[in-house]
């Protein structure tokens, strides 16, 4: 595939093999206006279980290939058809880097929506994972799980950010509250999740 170099891309090699692209404007505000309005109203959104009986603190919806499934967490993430929008977004993604068979959006009402310290390190999960931001400016903040390295990154309308090599064996990740009044946000990461694609039908019907 064709890469297409930016010239505001920056990149931060992290401790231990990580890698973090940062293009605070990948997309022009017009592109990222019509594609939180489409998205926003487009995708659909809930609000699944989280941990110690309460719901998550954002809602969320799941896009893909035909049968491909995210697990994290206890939660169960069966994607939904692509959208028009969601495969335009992803095309432009990948011209940078990555190739995708899913996107998990998480979408953040307000500053009291978060989410915590995390890594997506799941045995089937691809290392790259490409996030595009739309709406409210929140803060990206990454965390080394031994020396404690802290760096924040200012994640707002039109923002990409991919993670790549070892970044999610060594390092964590998360959204934190606010107490600053903010719009909502909405965050999509494209991700190549293995194994999930559809079974062959199962003739005796036992799976
Ligand atoms: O909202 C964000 O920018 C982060 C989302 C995230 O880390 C995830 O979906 O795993
Ligand atoms: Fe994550």
């Amino acid at each position: 595939m064709k890469r297409i170099p930016s010239k505001t891309m920056q990149t931060i090699s992290l401790a231990d093999g990580g890698v973090l692209h940062f293009d605070e404007s990948f997309l022009p505000s017009e592109l990222a206006d019509r594609y939180l309005v489409a998205i926003r109203d487009e995708c659909h959104w809930e609000q699944k279980p989280g941990i110690f009986g309460h719901r998550q603190p954002r809602l969320t919806a799941s896009y893909g290939d035909a049968g491909a499934t995210y697990r994290y967490s206890g939660t169960v993430n069966v994607a939904l058809p692509w959208t028009p929008t969601l495969r335009e977004i992803k095309e432009k993604i990948e011209a940078v880097q990555g190739e995708y068979n899913f996107c998990l959006l998480n979408r953040y009402r307000s500053g009291q929506d978060s989410m915590g310290m995390h890594a997506d390190d799941e045995p089937e999960m691809g290392s790259v994972i490409g996030s595009l931001s739309l709406g409210a400016t929140r803060n990206f903040r990454i965390k080394h799980n031994q020396t404690k390295e802290t760096m924040s990154f200012p994640v707002g309308h039109g923002t990409l950010i991919i993670m790549s090599g070892t970044m999610q064996q060594f390092w964590k990740h998360e959204i934190p509250k606010t107490k600053k009044p903010v719009d909502e946000r909405i965050n999509l990461t494209y991700r190549q999740i293995e194994g999930t694609a559809p079974q062959a039908k199962d003739p005796v019907g036992n799976g």
